[in-house]
């Protein structure tokens, strides 16, 4: 950690395993800087090791298999300054580790299957997104992934996921209702019956009336826009890149979305769609396309999971900046 903390500001990162999230910390750590994010992984707070969920038939999505008492203790005790034992859960043993000490942070982050789901737990998160992969995407990563790197078959993956579905859908699915930002990720609607899942449609979804929480735009704050943008300005091969940005209701709330189809040539030229985007929350123009080129080499960076993973890292960051710049009003004002 770099100095103590006045204020911890507490964001949650929520989604399915295998859906991106490790990649999406990798660009906020990149963006505050190691030092300044402790990450908490909330598959500490299982209950149940892999045993006894095995004898149960309980699996680790069902909150029964997680202690969430636990968890908002501990989180609630970061959030006022306070360190905690965390327990660590281990994935190689499936059991539980002795606990390790964790100091309260500038920004602390609990990702995983549940930061939304305790309504305890989610009244403390200062900003959330949660990551959206639909099942087609889903299983495309999960295969090259688990097969390429892990060793396991294509029925072993499948088998994985169709186990998965039932609680996912009750327990971990319901959540995206609560979050800040949902980054959708679908596929493509600009080649019929593309199977790789290589091209991707992905969408921003935004939630509207958030206290300084200002959500991004295309053109005209508020309009409903499809953009194919100018081919000599952005190189695309076949099939291209089509935009849209429009209001929309989600789970009973006003939201504004914005949406990417299709995949950038030339990560240098994503300027050229910066441009015409407003309150992205960067400092400068360009910022977005730098953070971007910066790590070409992860995941997604060259269509829109990069793309809203960036503009959803720098909405964090004004979350951040708003509430530590009031934080440290309210003690000049009190004289503290
Ligand atoms: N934007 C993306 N575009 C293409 N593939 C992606 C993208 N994001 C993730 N993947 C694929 O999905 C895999 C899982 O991603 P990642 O490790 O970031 O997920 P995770 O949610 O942290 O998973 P877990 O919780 O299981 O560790 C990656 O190895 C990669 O193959
Ligand atoms: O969905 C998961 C979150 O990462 C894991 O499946 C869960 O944590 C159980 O882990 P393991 O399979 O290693 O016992």
């Amino acid at each position: 950690m770099t100095s103590k903390p006045d204020r911890v500001v507490l964001i949650g990162v929520a989604g399915d395993s295998g859906c991106g999230k490790s990649t999406f910390l990798r660009r906020l750590t990149d963006l505050f800087g190691e030092d300044f994010v402790t990450v908490i992984c909330l598959d500490d707070y299982h209950s149940l090791d892999r045993k006894q969920r095995k004898e149960t038939g309980i699996t680790a999505l069902d909150p029964r298999a997680n202690n969430f008492d636990l968890m908002y203790e501990q989180v609630k005790a970061l959030k006022n300054g306070q360190s905690i034992d965390k327990p660590i859960y281990n994935h190689e043993t499936g059991e539980l580790d002795p606990p390790e000490r964790i100091d309260p942070n500038h920004i602390i982050v609990i990702e995983g299957l549940h930061p939304l789901h305790d309504e305890r737990v989610r009244s403390l998160l200062d900003f959330s997104v949660y990551l959206d992969i639909s099942d087609e995407v889903k299983i495309a990563w999960k295969i090259q992934r688990d097969m390429a790197e892990r060793g396991h078959t294509y029925d072993d993956v499948m088998a994985a996921i169709n186990a998965r579905r039932p609680d996912f859908e009750a327990y971990i699915d319901p959540q995206k209702g609560h979050a800040d930002v949902v980054i959708q990720v679908l596929p493509t609607n600009l080649i019929k019956g593309e199977t790789e899942r290589k091209v991707l449609r992905v969408r921003m979804v935004q939630k509207d009336g958030v206290e300084g929480f200002e959500p991004a735009y295309l053109f005209d704050e508020g309009s409903t826009i499809d953009w194919t943008p100018c081919g000599r300005k952005l190189t695309c091969s076949y099939p291209g890149i089509k935009m849209f940005y429009g209001p929309d209701t989600y789970y009973d709330h006003s939201v504004s979305v914005l949406e990417v189809d299709g995949q950038f040539d030339e990560l240098e030229e994503v300027i050229y769609i910066e441009k015409h985007l407003s309150k992205t929350s960067a400092k400068y123009e360009g910022e977005v396309t730098h953070l971007l080129l910066q790590h070409r080499e992860y995941p997604g960076s060259n269509n829109g999971t990069g793309l809203f993973q960036v503009l959803t890292g720098l909405k964090m960051r004004a979350t951040y900046e708003r509430l530590t710049s009031k934080e440290a009003k309210t003690k000049v004002a009190a004289n503290v």
